[in-house]
């Protein structure tokens, strides 16, 4: 089990061009098939949002890293969408995208393809600067803190997103309950939290930093999210494929969940 000052340690040599490569260029971003990683996160989160019950004001995204296909489902629903990361490597990764600057990453194939799933034939380029104008705050965060941005968010946010963030920076079980609940307190009651995570884990690669993951198995998603005072609405899970287990992690396969923060404090 690590110590949260060995995890510290450990994303000091966080590359986000390495871990950028390991996740979200080809074997692993395969848009050919529903069976691969990314159509399937990708489809999980344009289905959830197609219902339109989950909109608002601002959307969260905790522990974006250097990512912003999560958003693009999402940013269809909600005025303002605040991303957030505990590295600047990150968040200045995140803000080359969105200012369109020149060696920013190429998200293209992903709004792409999720302008394709949600069937609207809308324009890549329409969804695309529609990102860009609501992703307006990209703020640093630590889940470990009960105040994970080191202050209220006001007003509370109306819906919250996250991605592969919490198992990874959690040395164990319980730390992973703590840390949900503490990004529970940027939501408002009734607010829906969207969450996409590693089961089986136990380290990633990201260049010269090797991290460790605490493995997690559906039931403890479950637990964890009752245990930090969610109710939960809906629970998936996807194996990973033998071709895309590329030595870049052990993972074992990723689950989604649609969670709401009960009305009643
Ligand atoms: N205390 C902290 N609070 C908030 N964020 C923090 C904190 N410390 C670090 N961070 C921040 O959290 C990190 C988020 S990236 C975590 C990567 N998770 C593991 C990786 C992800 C992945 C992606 C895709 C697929 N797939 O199959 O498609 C599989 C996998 C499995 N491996 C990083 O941005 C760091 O900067």
């Amino acid at each position: 089990m690590s110590s949260p000052a060995e995890l510290r340690e450990g994303y000091e040599h966080f590359d986000p061009r390495a871990y950028l490569r390991n996740n979200y260029l080809p074997p692993r971003a395969d848009f050919s098939s529903e069976e691969f990683v990314v159509p399937w996160k990708l489809r999980c989160l344009a289905e959830t949002f197609a219902s339109g019950e989950i909109r608002g004001r601002t959307l969260i995204d905790v522990g974006s890293g250097p990512t912003i296909y999560q958003l693009l489902s999402a940013c269809d629903h909600f005025e303002e969408i605040v991303a957030t990361d505990y590295l600047a490597v990150n968040r200045e990764e995140l803000g080359r995208w969105a200012r369109g600057e020149p060696g920013a990453f190429d998200w293209s194939p992903f709004i792409q393809h999720v302008c394709k799933i949600e069937g609207r034939g809308e324009p890549w380029q329409d969804k695309e600067r529609r990102l860009r104008e609501r992703l307006r705050r990209i703020l640093p965060i630590d889940v470990h803190r009960p105040e994970p941005l080191g202050a209220p968010l006001r007003p509370p946010a109306d819906a919250l997103l996250s991605a592969f963030c919490l198992e990874a920076v959690s040395p164990d079980r319980a730390a992973f309950v703590r840390a949900l609940a503490h990004v529970g307190n940027l939501l408002r009651p009734g607010g829906h939290a969207l969450l996409l995570g590693a089961l089986g884990e136990s380290f990633y690669l990201a260049g010269p930093a090797r991290l460790p993951v605490v493995p997690l198995e559906e039931s403890d998603v479950r637990e964890a999210l009752a245990a930090a005072g969610f109710a939960l609405r809906e629970l998936r899970s996807y194996a990973m494929p033998a071709a895309l287990r590329t030595g870049v992690d052990d993972v074992d396969g990723v689950f989604f969940a649609h969670a709401q923060k009960p009305l009643e404090a």
